[in-house]
Order: structure tokens, then sequence, then C-alpha cells
């Protein structure tokens, strides 16, 4: 799949507008380009991404556009609508027409957040992400999903707002503690579960490389799980063909449903990728529980992500918490909880208003 390593890979998202999602090494220089029919370029980035952001905002400033930096807090703190209304308040002091353009550096709590604000302001600007988390390159940075948290869950208010193209550059993952590389591992073993085995193979075959930066292995990973998300947001751009028991977009949301429930028990100052990965020992758990899954792609789910060193199990007595915390999540329809669960690797299902013995069960099968 990996062509020569300075050839950079070009994945396709078939949107109403298609856009291409470039990996590879030394490719901030196609920002630009990207957004060249704007006058004005906001570039949205946390304080940490700053000599980042000073290399795209030096080329956007070559190519002639008159660029704003915003500076906007860290993680999920970015994602409030306070902090939308901030940069709101910049695009606004500095004229921005729609015919001008956000760009999102940063992981991607600082994606989500750019997407958002692209989407809103005149109600809908040009949006270009450059992912610097694995999490936001194989997953947050892709697919026109934009969000922001309020005081009753995770992403609760987003629309839909796919960008003009995504560009990964690889050598600025050399900068990403451990902590946040692992978490993006959890959201790319969740690719491997829901439609490319091939992902846990090459994890499993060598857990410790693929926490190295700079392994060959990372830019296949890469590579892998942004065609997994191409290919199913290509086929369901706004999650709208889940009809029954069949899963379109609601595919990525695997191990989320219980994920954004811990996340928002614990404040968000837990990783989503370690909350995603507790996430889908409980769908597993609950697919086992269920019936629908065979024990040893149930049991493979805890070893691959202990293997990374990744969070399987999540506080005993905060069951009631998440449940309730559940009853909000996108999938929910009226008071019927939805999940998707795997019926086999690669094979997903929608399981709907499971009882709540079974859910109890299922999570305490996941905390043993
Ligand atoms: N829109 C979607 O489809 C989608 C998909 C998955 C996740 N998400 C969202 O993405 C967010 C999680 O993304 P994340 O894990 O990237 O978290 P994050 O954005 O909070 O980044 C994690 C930390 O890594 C730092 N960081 C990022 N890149 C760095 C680099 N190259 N060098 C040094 N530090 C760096 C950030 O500053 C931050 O402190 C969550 O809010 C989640 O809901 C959205
Ligand atoms: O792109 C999607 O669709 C996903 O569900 C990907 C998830 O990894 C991501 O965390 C997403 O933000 C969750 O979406 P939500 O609709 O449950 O907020
Ligand atoms: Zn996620």
């Amino acid at each position: 799949m990996t062509p020569a390593a300075a050839q950079p890979t070009r994945i396709r998202i078939a949107a109403e507008n298609p856009y291409e999602v470039v990996v590879g090494h030394g490719v901030l220089g196609e920002v630009a380009p990207l957004v060249a029919r704007a006058d004005r370029v906001a570039v949205l980035h946390p304080a940490a991404l700053i000599d980042v952001a000073v290399r795209v905002v030096a080329d956007l400033e070559r190519a002639g556009h008159q660029v704003v930096r915003i500076d906007v807090p860290d993680a999920e703190s970015a994602k409030t609508v306070e902090v939308a209304a901030r940069c709101w308040a910049v695009l606004g002091h500095a004229g921005f027409t729609r015919s001008d353009a956000v760009v999102g550096v940063g992981g991607g709590a600082t994606t989500d957040l750019a997407g958002f604000v692209a989407a809103t302001w005149l109600r809908g600007v040009g949006l270009v992400t450059v992912p610097t988390s694995l999490l936001a390159m194989v997953d947050a940075a892709v697919g026109g999903k934009t969000g922001i948290n309020t005081a009753e869950g995770k992403n609760l208010v987003g629309v839909f707002h796919e960008p003009l193209g995504v560009v990964c550059d690889l050598d600025v993952l050399a900068t990403l503690p451990l902590t946040d590389l692992r978490a993006g591992l959890g959201e790319v073993v969740k690719a491997g579960f829901i439609a490319d085995p091939e992902i846990l193979r090459l994890v499993e075959e060598d857990p410790a490389a693929v926490l190295d930066p700079r392994a060959p292995v990372l830019r296949e990973l890469v590579e892998r799980s942004v065609a997994v998300k191409a290919r199913v947001v290509s086929a369901d751009l706004r999650e709208a063909t889940s009809v029954g028991a069949s899963v379109g977009r609601e595919l990525l949301n695997y191990g989320h449903t219980l994920g954004h429930a811990v996340e928002r028990r614990e404040h968000y100052r837990w990783r989503h990728g370690d909350a995603v990965s507790v996430g889908m020992v409980f769908a597993a758990e609950l697919a086992r529980a269920a019936g629908i899954l065979d024990d040893a792609t149930a049991d493979r789910h805890r070893a691959v992500l202990r293997s990374l060193g990744l969070p399987t199990a999540y506080d005993p007595a905060a069951f009631d918490d998440l449940l309730a915390a559940m009853a909000l999540d996108k999938k929910t329809r009226g008071s019927t909880l939805r999940f998707v669960l795997l019926d086999g690797l690669a094979s997903a299902r929608i399981l709907a208003g499971p009882d709540e013995a079974l859910l109890r069960r299922a999570y305490a099968a996941a905390a043993a």
C-alpha cells in the first residue's frame, strides 16, 4: 500500500465535492494550494503546535493570503461554544467572507473546533484540516464531522462540513507525546476490528514498533485506517443509512457509546482514544453476552488493546452514571439505546434496546 517513502499517498473521499487526504513526509506545503481562491485565511491552533502553525502561515503569506493566526486552548477545552464565539469574533473583525477559509492545525479537538467554526461562519466557508496527532490523522480530521461539547455531553452540537482537503504530515508526529500516540492507536485498532483485520495483525506482530512515530509500519497503519474511514464516509457521508440492524457510518462509532459516556464522567480529562478503548472492550463483552460474537474475537479486543498499554476497563461502580449519559448518545432513538456490535471480525450490526440486565452483565465482564 505504501509507495516510495518520498511520495505522498492520496486517498480520495467521494463527498459532494470530492477531496483528498494526503499522507506523507514533509507535505505541509500542500495546504496553501487548497485555499488558493481565499483572500483571507484563519489558522487555528493550540500553543503546542505553534511551530507547525507558523510554517503553514509563512507558506500562506508567501502565496499572497492575508493570514490571521488564532491561538485556541489545548485539547478538549477548545471544544466549547465560548471558544467558537471568540473565533467568530476574530473572523468578523478581519472581514472574512464566503470565499475565505479556515485551516485547523492540531489534534482532533482542534480540527473539530476549526471545522465547527468554518461550518457556522456565514453558514459555511472553506476548511482545510492539518491533523498533527495520530488520532486526528486516522479519524478526526477526515470525514466532515465537526463539533463541540456542552455540559450535557460530548459532541452534542455540530454539523457535517466537508473539508477542501486534509494534509497529514507524518513528520509532525515526532513531537507527539507517547500517551497521545497510544490514544490514537485506539482508533487505529477500531478500524482493524470493524473493517481491516490486517491492521490488527500488524499491531499484534510488534506492538512496540507501532508505538514509535518513526517506524515505517505507522505510515501503513495511518493509510489503512484513513482508507477504512474513506470507504465508510464515502458511502454514508451524513450517517443516514443505518436501517434496522444494518450499519452505515455509525460503524465508525464502534466503542463510542460507552466511550463518550466515560469521557463525560471524567469531565473530558481522559483521552478520547483511551475511552474508546474501554468502550470497545465493553462492546465486545456485550456482543458476547448477547450471543452474537465468538469468544476468540471478543478476547482479542482486550489482548490487542492491552498490548499497546491502553485501558480496557473503567470504574466498576460507574455503570448507573454511564447509562444515564448514554441516553443522549446520537445513536439513541427516543428511549432506545442502540449499539454498534460485531458479529464477527469486520462484520457489524446494530443491537437496539438491549435489556439493562444484559448491559450490566457486559459492563461487569469488561471491568473484571
Ligand atoms: N470529527 C471526527 O470524526 C472525530 C473522530 C475522532 C475523534 N474526534 C475528536 O478528536 C478529539 C481527540 O483527538 P486527539 O486525540 O488528537 O486529542 P487532542 O486534540 O486533545 O490532542 C491531544 C494532545 O496532543 C497534543 N498534540 C497534538 N499534536 C501534537 C504534536 N504533533 N506534537 C505535540 N503535541 C501534539 C495536543 O496539543 C493535545 O494536548 C476528541 O475531541 C474527539 O471527540 C473527532
Ligand atoms: O466519523 C464518524 O462518524 C465517527 O463516529 C468517528 C468517531 O471516531 C468520532 O469520535 C466521532 O466524533 C464520534 O461522533 P459522534 O457523532 O458520536 O459524536
Ligand atoms: Zn472517535
